[in-house]
């Protein structure tokens, strides 16, 4: 199954078409790599596949469904970006700032519950982040504050995960270990897609 689709996608930014005419289909059971240099798109290509970026051209389409006029929720309930280098400037403990990933999953004005919370501390401990949940984010390492950006996404448990540079602040070890949990979330094969415009 394709869970994401993009045809002939442009973005602008600051007036500049930094991306331009991408067709992308990720498929349902598959990690993807994107590869490309810097400055040549990626992560807005990115923040537009996950609706944070206006496009300029072309479409995305989410398991089959037309994203146009989505709502914030919408688009957050379907595909969970983590971004490239996050850096947190506000003290809250990281069990909040995990959990936080699950906001869109909330029906009116419910707070977060059990669930919500054994899901943050199951993935914290995927990725080695076991007694952290009470630190604040601000007192991380890069690589600390990293596994916890990825924690949030992964928290949201949303069909298409779309991450930039998810590993680039990570030891070897830690990075063995979020592509083994990648492979094992996507339960099948790595892919390599180059975009033809960089
Ligand atoms: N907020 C912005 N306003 C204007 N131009 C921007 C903005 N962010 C990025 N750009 C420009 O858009 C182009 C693509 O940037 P982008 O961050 O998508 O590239 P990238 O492939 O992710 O790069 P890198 O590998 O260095 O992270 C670059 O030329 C960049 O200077």
């Amino acid at each position: 199954m394709i869970l994401l689709e993009a045809r002939s996608l442009g973005v602008l930014r600051g007036g500049r078409r930094v991306v331009e005419g991408v067709d992308l289909r990720l498929e349902e059971g598959t990690v993807t790599a994107l590869l490309g240099p810097n400055g040549g798109g990626k992560s807005s290509l990115l923040l537009a596949l996950s609706g944070a970026l206006p496009l300029s051209s072309g479409e995305v389409r989410v398991e089959g469904e037309g994203t146009s006029g989505w709502s914030p929720r919408s688009w957050a309930r379907r595909v969970a970006l983590c971004p490239q280098a996050t850096v947190f400037d506000a003290p809250f403990p990281v069990m909040e700032a995990v959990v936080m990933g699950r906001y869109a999953l909330r029906e009116g004005l419910s707070g977060y519950d059990g669930t919500d919370r054994r899901i943050a501390r199951e993935v914290l401990g995927e990725l080695g982040l076991e007694g952290f949940e009470e630190r604040p984010v601000t007192d991380l390492s890069g690589g600390e504050a990293a596994r916890v950006a990825l924690a949030r996404a992964l928290v949201r448990e949303a069909p298409v995960l779309l991450l930039d540079e998810p590993t680039a602040a990570l030891d070897p070890r830690q990075t063995l270990r979020v592509a083994e949990l990648l492979r094992n979330r996507a339960g099948g094969g790595w892919r390599c897609w180059r975009p033809s415009t960089t």
